[in-house]
């Protein structure tokens, strides 16, 4: 178990129950963006930005590509200056913390390590100008697997492994505060599944964990809150539930042998059809009781009923639709978000 040194967060029991924690928030946000702005000429890439992430939580920062999330990752940790607006760490800006690393740890830019040295050297200097101690190198290498290679030149480490080495200096300095910039950039399925691990396994030890991604794919099983962004603009601030109930439709799929007297009766009635490859149809605007209600009392057979939700991917897509900034096209001219694997 890693050392809890003085702290700006709540105890990991307290930051436990999801909505108490939101609720009890006032006060104990960690990471607080007000009014955050940065324009970088004529382009403004983040806009009067808002938002707050919580300790105990691992927050999913989302938007499609281009939407700001590096440059506010890189204004949390002050590598860039905001051009409007405050962003603070546990009430501070993060400069001015006494021991930076060991109050926030970040990985934003895998491949920014001097490729001639090896990871353990790496992480050794870091150490060392960071006044920790030495067998902190060894215990991050273990966690994220790369004991084995760490005396190897980083110039020889796929983009997974850099992932990897990446985490470990965020690691480093044992802090309460994690950022991650889309970290599972490169890993393989096991890399994946370990990152979402190590996300829990952080927030569940009390520390606060805000991960950026452009798939809400990634955040939907990993994330407890999100905070979605497009054109450097807040899109939307809540938990993940709340996210489903307010964005993500409910539908019925219906099978019947029937389908255009269904159809024209389940329209009569307000609802929204579309017809899927299989045969069946997709309703919106109805639940499934009432079209159960309306095809038994229109003579209409069928043989199967079954409510279904949109997708979290689909609503995030919808919901970022207007923000997206690169759009290719498909073969058939329309044009098609851009998602970038
Ligand atoms: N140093 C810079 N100089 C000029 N423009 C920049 C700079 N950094 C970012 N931008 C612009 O700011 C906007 C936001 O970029 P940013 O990298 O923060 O987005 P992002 O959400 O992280 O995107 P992605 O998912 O593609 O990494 C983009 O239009 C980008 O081109």
């Amino acid at each position: 178990m890693w050392s809890r040194r003085g702290s700006c967060v709540p105890s990991p029991t307290a930051a436990g129950d999801p909505r108490r924690s939101r609720l009890a928030g006032k006060g104990k946000r960690v990471i607080e963006a007000l009014h955050l702005s940065k324009r970088y000429g004529e382009r403004l890439a983040v806009d009067d930005l808002s938002f707050e992430v919580l300790p105990g939580r691992v927050t999913g920062f989302l938007g499609p590509n281009g939407a700001g999330k590096s440059t506010t990752m890189r204004m949390i940790v002050g590598l860039d200056a905001p051009s409007d607006g405050s962003v603070t760490v546990c009430g501070r800006p993060y400069t001015q913390h006494g021991s930076p690393l060991s109050t926030v740890g970040a990985l934003l830019d895998a491949r920014a390590v001097h490729g001639g040295r090896s990871a353990y050297d790496h992480l050794l200097s870091l150490a060392h100008t960071h006044g920790l101690r030495r067998g902190r190198v060894k215990e991050v290498l273990e966690l994220v697997g790369l004991a084995e290679v760490s005396r190897r030149p980083v110039r020889g480490f796929s983009l997974g492994m850099s992932q990897r080495l990446g985490i470990a200096v965020a690691l480093l300095g044992d802090p309460e505060v994690l950022l991650f910039d889309e970290p599972v950039n490169g890993l393989d399925p096991e890399g994946i599944v370990w990152v979402r691990g190590l996300m829990r396994e952080l927030a569940a030890q009390g520390r606060t964990v805000l991960v950026s991604s452009h798939l809400m794919s990634e955040m939907e099983h990993t994330a407890d809150d999100l905070v979605v962004i497009g054109r450097g603009r807040l899109i939307s601030s809540c938990t993940v539930e709340e996210f489903i109930e307010r964005n993500c439709r409910t539908e019925v799929r219906v099978t019947t042998p029937e389908p255009a007297r269904l159809v024209a009766l389940l329209e009569e009635h307000e609802g929204t059809v579309r017809s899927e490859p299989d045969g069946s149809l997709v309703v919106g605007g109805l639940d499934a009781v009432r079209v159960g209600d309306l095809a038994f009392d229109g003579g209409i057979r069928v043989h199967q009923l079954v409510p279904v939700q949109a997708s979290l991917e689909a609503a995030f897509m919808e919901l970022t639709r207007t923000s997206v900034e690169y759009q290719a096209r498909t073969s058939t001219g329309a044009p098609d978000a851009e998602v970038r694997s």
